[in-house]
């Protein structure tokens, strides 16, 4: 049981990307509010190292076995009385510990999925970064959350925002979610020069610093596809009621009309540190000494239609969630493969809505009644995408 001034054991999954580092920069902070119970890292040993001798967890997980002795290594002989796990299994164990208080799902991707799974089942609260996890399982996750009593608390920027503006207020009176989207750095470029886009200009976002998976998903608006979907399983809104708005200043960070007219927004510089501190705690605020939002100084707000010419990927996701069932996770593992293959130079930016569209066109499509048939539609969609990737440079 928490009390008032018990800290919060907190789980971080991805603790070595963008929202994990973020996320230990808060934990930093507020040294009296949260004890890290376990971190978890892909392959970067180096920076998990740093990260154990830092904040004393009880468990650290590293994606490959082979790592554990190279982290070892790197470790004091008191930051040796860590427990060093590895792989799925790892992250599955840390992510349902009884000493846990709190989750924060931050690996990239349908990775995340089976240990935030684990999480959901064992009745934990979730602030939830995993957004991938929502689109390919969204139906089975809310459904054992609801069984458990898990509380998933958003994290992404948009639906945090939504999560505060909704606070306070009948669900009953709303009338739609309007999500904002910075358009990316290609929002207003034609779609020739679109076309010729390197990655390197797509990992340029105008105004978030993240990893190489979402900021690409922000150039082709393939983020704000699966933030719609997202948005439709936290809020149980229909896809019908959730609206996509370009502001590329990212300032407001989404939106909710209700029924009377009235529109809440929330708005704060873009910086993620300041949605992870809502959701660690939540419901009090933390006080962050971070710059402050200066209206005058911006002077404008700009708001501009979605062009699903020139960004095929929204339609993608909108007809995806449309369609239901097992097709968000065949869109979800199709853009993964199609993302990492643009990010190595095997494809073009409009190849990545090409390889989606064409992997969706394959798949027969079912209702999506278990956790195994999404990590088999995920793995039949990445064979697929990628064969359909090699057959195009052939
Ligand atoms: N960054 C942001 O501002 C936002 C991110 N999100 C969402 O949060 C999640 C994380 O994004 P972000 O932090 O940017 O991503 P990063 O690429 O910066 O970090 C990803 C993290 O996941 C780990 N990881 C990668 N692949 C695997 C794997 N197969 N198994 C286990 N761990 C793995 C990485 O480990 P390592 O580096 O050690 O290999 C790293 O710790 C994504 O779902 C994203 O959509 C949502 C809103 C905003
Ligand atoms: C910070 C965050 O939540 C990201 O999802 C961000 O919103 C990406 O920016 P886009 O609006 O360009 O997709
Ligand atoms: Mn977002």
């Amino acid at each position: 049981m928490m009390g008032n001034t018990a800290k919060k054991n907190l789980v971080i999954l991805g603790s070595t990307g963008s929202i994990g580092r973020s996320t230990l920069d808060i934990v930093s902070r507020f040294p009296d509010r949260f004890k890290v119970l376990a971190l978890a890292a892909g392959k970067n040993v180096e920076l998990l190292a740093e990260q154990i001798r830092m904040f004393r967890p009880q468990y650290a997980v590293i994606k490959d076995e082979k790592d554990i002795p190279r982290l070892a290594r790197l470790l004091d002989s008191e930051a040796l009385q860590v427990k060093l796990l590895s792989g799925t299994d790892g992250y599955r164990h840390i992510a349902a510990l009884p000493e846990a208080d709190l989750l924060v799902s931050a690996i990239v991707g349908a990775a995340g999925l089976l240990p935030t799974y684990d999480a959901v089942r064992a009745g934990k609260t979730i602030a939830l970064a995993n957004k991938e996890t929502l689109v390919i399982a969204g139906k089975i996750i809310t459904s054992e959350a609801r069984k458990s009593g898990a509380s998933i608390l958003p994290v992404d920027s948009e639906h945090n925002a939504v999560f505060q503006a909704l606070q306070g207020h009948r669900k009953d009176d709303v009338k739609r979610i309007i999500l904002t989207a910075s358009g990316g750095p290609f929002y207003n470029w034609p779609r020739d020069k679109i076309e010729k886009a390197s990655p390197d200009q797509a990992l340029k976002h105008p105004n978030w610093s993240m990893g190489a998976k979402i900021t690409i998903d922000s150039a082709t608006l393939m983020n704000k596809g699966l933030e719609i979907i997202e948005a439709h399983w936290l809020f149980e809104m229909p896809l019908e009621r959730i609206a996509v708005v370009i502001h590329p200043e990212s300032i407001i960070h989404s939106m909710v009309e209700y029924i009377d007219g009235s529109v809440i927004a929330q708005m704060a510089i873009p910086d993620m540190r300041i949605p992870i501190a809502y959701a660690l705690s939540f419901p009090a605020r933390l006080k962050i000494d971070l710059p402050i939002l200066d209206l005058i100084e911006l002077s404008r707000l700009s708001f501009l239609p979605p062009d699903e010419e020139r960004f095929p990927c929204l339609r993608l996701a909108r007809e995806a969630c449309a369609r239901g069932g097992t097709y968000p996770a065949v869109l979800n593992a199709a853009n993964e493969v199609a993302v990492q293959a643009f990010l190595e130079k095997r494809i073009g930016f409009y190849d990545i809505p090409e390889v989606i569209q064409k992997t969706l066109e394959k798949h027969g499509g079912e209702a999506l009644e278990s956790l195994e048939q999404v990590l088999e539609t995920d793995k039949w969609a990445r064979e697929v995408s990628a064969s359909i990737i090699a057959e195009k440079r052939r």
